[in-house]
């Protein structure tokens, strides 16, 4: 069966133009006028474009003590409710496991997932089994992405020693190492301090983990990558000082790629001064919501470049279990949602406002990662040959977002109230329909794993220059290199 979406304005991430779009088997085969299909979707109205990838999801993760709420089936519904049509979920493994141990976790959970997904595998401890391991995640299973985390000490923290290794590991072979950039060791001392002054609440969290500790670890983890001769993805930059760290990093040729999260970028850290516990219990996340200054240092970041793609960490924990941590702000599980409002937020608050165009909101929801993580064109293109993940979106189309209508499966929203203009009118999974105007016809299972080889452009061009700079003895006469 053949779709043919009509009348639209299809926009990438570099150009608008009027055209049809027939999807055959999942994949886009034509582009140009008058097309004709078996199904008809009226585009009137509407820019058509590539669906939404949200490259940092955490589904049914375990963590602080639990798992997060919204898994792979109604975390992909929720995502596609929104118009992302991928996710890259992270694979996971406690410390002292093996990586094709958690990636068999991972697997399990996935097969009910209604839209297109990825893994990015996590280093959370360091050994010979990890580095061997390394090499089959890549080699044998698709994965070109590890993620180190610089925070939660005594769990998932690795530390420097652990992060060169591993980032020396993912130069070798073609893959990029992802960092969380804070100093766990800081955020420790001054949890403990803050806690025995009697700051017990969740505002202690944002007390806990100031602008300082992310600039810090985000300047040693861009240092540390370059050293290792590897580029570096800095997943929620949250602050100034962690943007400036990139942005002068980019300056220098260094290939570095900064990642601000839907809510750093609308909400701000007096949500954590509301004088309702759950309101801001609900709202603990690391890094913490910044100030109105460092949330102008990030739109600029995507108005000029130096930050690349905006994701929304998705780890969603019902109120009750945010209230493990009444009394003590350190057990409030860390994480929020987002996944199905991060598109109707960028759009409103971003090309609403001027801030984006449409073009530059493409780009930074979908086809700048397609590119970083080697899925491109198959992901993050409207081309034919590209699958058929696109998203109808009506710009005149506007709600207001409540928890009691959303497709999350937990009992909040932190976007709760806000009017967001700019909505799918339809989603298409790899030319399956999956929302019309707002109503959900997924299909459970519907979702396969996209596999992202090593070697992309930018690690090719990377090992390249390091081959050409690397140290080499000078030969001089009568001198043997080796010594006599
Ligand atoms: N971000 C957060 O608070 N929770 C999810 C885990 C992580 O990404 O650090
Ligand atoms: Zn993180
Ligand atoms: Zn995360």
């Amino acid at each position: 069966m053949s779709t043919v979406i009509k009348n639209g304005t299809v926009v990438t991430a570099d150009l608008s133009y009027s055209a049809d779009v027939l999807v055959e088997d999942g994949v886009i085969t034509a582009i140009g006028p008058n097309l004709t299909g078996d199904e008809v979707l009226d585009a009137t109205g509407c820019y058509v474009m590539p669906g939404g990838i949200d490259p940092h999801t955490h589904l049914e993760m375990p963590f602080m003590g639990t798992y997060s709420t919204d898994d792979f089936e109604s975390g992909t519904r929720a995502a596609l409710s929104g118009g992302t049509t991928m996710v890259v979920d992270f694979a996971l493994p406690s410390p002292g496991q093996g990586l094709l141990d958690a990636l068999q976790m991972w697997d399990n959970k996935s097969g009910r997932a209604a839209c297109d997904y990825s893994y990015h595998m996590a280093v959370t401890w360091w050994d010979k089994q990890v580095f061997d391991e390394m090499a089959v995640v890549v080699r044998e299973r698709g994965i070109n992405t590890f993620k180190h985390f610089m925070a939660y000490k005594g769990a998932l923290m690795v530390n420097d020693d652990e992060l060169y290794a591993s980032f020396q590991r993912c130069a070798e072979l073609g893959a990029t190492p992802l960092v969380h950039a804070e100093n766990g060791d800081v955020v420790a001392e001054l949890s403990a301090k803050l806690l025995a002054q009697g700051n017990t609440g969740p505002e202690g969290h944002a007390y806990s983990r100031p602008t300082q500790v992310e600039g810090e670890a985000t300047n040693r983890a861009i240092m540390i990558a370059d050293m290792a001769g590897a580029p570096l993805y800095v997943v929620h930059t949250s602050c100034e000082e962690a943007h400036e760290a990139i942005r002068r990093a980019k300056m220098q040729g260094k290939r570095v790629w900064g990642e601000p999260l839907i809510q750093h970028l609308t909400l701000d850290e007096s949500e954590y001064f509301n004088a309702d516990w759950d309101h801001a219990a609900r709202r603990v996340m690391s890094p913490p919501f910044r100030n109105k200054q460092h949330q102008d240092s990030l739109w600029a970041g995507l108005q000029s470049g130096t930050l690349s793609c905006v994701a929304t960490d998705h780890c969603a924990f019902t109120t009750e279990q945010k209230r493990y941590g009444v009394g003590d702000f350190t057990k409030i599980p860390n994480g929020t949602g987002g996944l199905e409002d991060r598109l109707p937020m960028l759009w409103t608050y971003g090309v609403g406002t001027g801030r984006l165009t449409p073009n530059e909101f493409v780009a930074v929801t979908s086809t700048n990662i397609a590119k970083i993580l080697n899925c491109y064109p198959k992901k993050g293109a409207i081309l034919v040959g590209s699958d058929a993940d696109i998203v109808v979106w009506d710009p005149e189309k506007s709600k207001t977002i409540r928890a009691e209508n959303q497709v999350s499966a937990i009992d909040y929203n932190v976007f709760e109230g806000k009017e967001v203009k700019g909505l799918p009118r339809y989603v298409l999974t790899r030319g399956q329909v999956a929302v019309t105007d707002g109503a959900l016809t997924e299909e459970r299972g519907h979702g396969r794993f996209v596999p992202r080889p090593p070697n992309g452009a930018v690690n090719t061009a990377l090992s390249t220059w390091k081959a050409l700079t690397a140290p080499r003895p000078v030969e001089r006469s009568g001198i043997p290199a080796s010594g006599v």
